[in-house]
């Protein structure tokens, strides 16, 4: 489908430990729709990075893909590429800022060292193309070349996600996955960031995945929203329907706990409990345990997949009859 960047169907990934594989994306389908901003969110250990690294190709042992089918650009079957026309593909049509980039800068080498590295590894020369990489940093609004002179420690993390930005865009790709890009910056310097981020995928028309554990932000962001638990993909539209009308309990008791200016003073919703676990994974509704909505019929039967609309769907069988007991439960 043209307007398809990504296209996910039943991806089952684990990881293998003394236990035997222990499964943690269950089933992930999805359609990440070309030229906007689609946000990944879960709390942590939901699968956000399983996912990204599978999309990406960087599947190395431990982890295994169970079984699945991930299509990049209508046309790249990243799970059955070999490895070097996935490093062809990678930086060019798909490229990918993982978790905590700004710290992985080489400590010892120059930026315009790393910045040759990347070349080198494309088989361009830096000195050839310079203009090149002056303009990437243009684009990240780092003008003084003088950075290219330093080492990361000289940079401030501001500067530090700039320039990791500015290399996993100097081929031009298409789509960028970014895995927490703000985590670790002051506020100031993530607003700053997120200003960036959402400037370049305009200009570049880009596809962009963002990955993130703070829904407030994803929200702020994204044209679409994935909401991850437990290795899946719970609930999934636009950012709009899910603000106004979550459809799987989840995703509204996560956009409740947000503090905001009207819920000064009143007590936030809390999810209890927490996830069982990849181990003993849940038999029916893999939120059922922490759900105040869930009936027995949620522990013991898996809901069905709901498809709303072509980047819309939610797994809650109790959906629309839990929204009337909200008031109910909190208010
Ligand atoms: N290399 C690994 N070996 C074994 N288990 C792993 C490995 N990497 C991840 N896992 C397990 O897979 C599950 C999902 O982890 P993942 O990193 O994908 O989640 P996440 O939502 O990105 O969390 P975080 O935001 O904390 O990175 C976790 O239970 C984690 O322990």
């Amino acid at each position: 489908m043209a307007d398809v960047a990504i296209s996910i169907k039943n991806l089952n990934v684990g990881y293998i430990s003394d236990f035997g594989l222990i499964k943690v994306l269950r089933n992930v389908s999805i359609d990440i729709p070309e030229g906007k901003i689609t946000g990944i969110a879960g709390e942590s250990g939901s699968g956000k990075s399983t996912l990204a690294t599978s999309i990406m190709g960087f599947i190395n042992p431990p982890m295994l893909v169970e079984s699945g089918s991930i299509i990049v650009d209508d046309k790249y079957e990243i799970l059955s590429m070999p490895k070097d026309e996935l490093n062809k593909i990678r930086g060019k049509v798909i490229s990918y800022v993982p978790q905590a980039a700004q710290n992985s800068l080489n400590p010892i080498r120059k930026v315009k060292e790393t910045f040759a590295d990347i070349l080198k590894s494309r088989g361009m020369d830096y000195y050839a193309n310079t203009d090149i990489v002056y303009k990437a940093l243009e684009d990240v609004g780092l003008t003084d070349r003088q950075v290219l002179d330093m080492y990361p420690f000289q940079l401030s993390g501001g500067m530090k996600q700039r320039v990791v930005i500015a290399i996993s865009l100097i081929l031009n790709p298409k789509i960028l996955i970014m895995d927490e890009p703000t985590t670790g910056l002051d506020v100031i310097v993530q607003h700053e960031i997120l200003k960036l981020i959402k400037k370049l995928q305009k200009e570049k028309n880009l596809t962009l995945v963002i990955i993130s554990h703070d829904i407030a932000m994803l929200f702020q962001i994204s044209d679409y929203i994935a909401v991850m638990y437990g290795g899946q993909i719970v609930e999934y539209g636009k950012y709009i329907t899910l603000l106004k009308e979550s459809y799987h309990p989840y995703t509204y008791l996560l956009l409740s706990s947000v503090p905001t200016v009207s819920s000064r003073g009143k007590k936030l919703p809390r999810i209890p409990g927490d996830f069982e676990g990849f181990i003993r994974y849940p038999k029916g509704c893999v939120f059922s345990s922490r759900c105040p909505f869930a009936t027995i019929t949620c522990k013991e039967n898996p809901p069905e997949t709901i498809v709303y609309d072509r980047f819309g769907f939610y797994k809650c069988s109790r959906y629309p009859q839990w929204r009337n007991e909200v008031s109910k439960a909190y208010e």
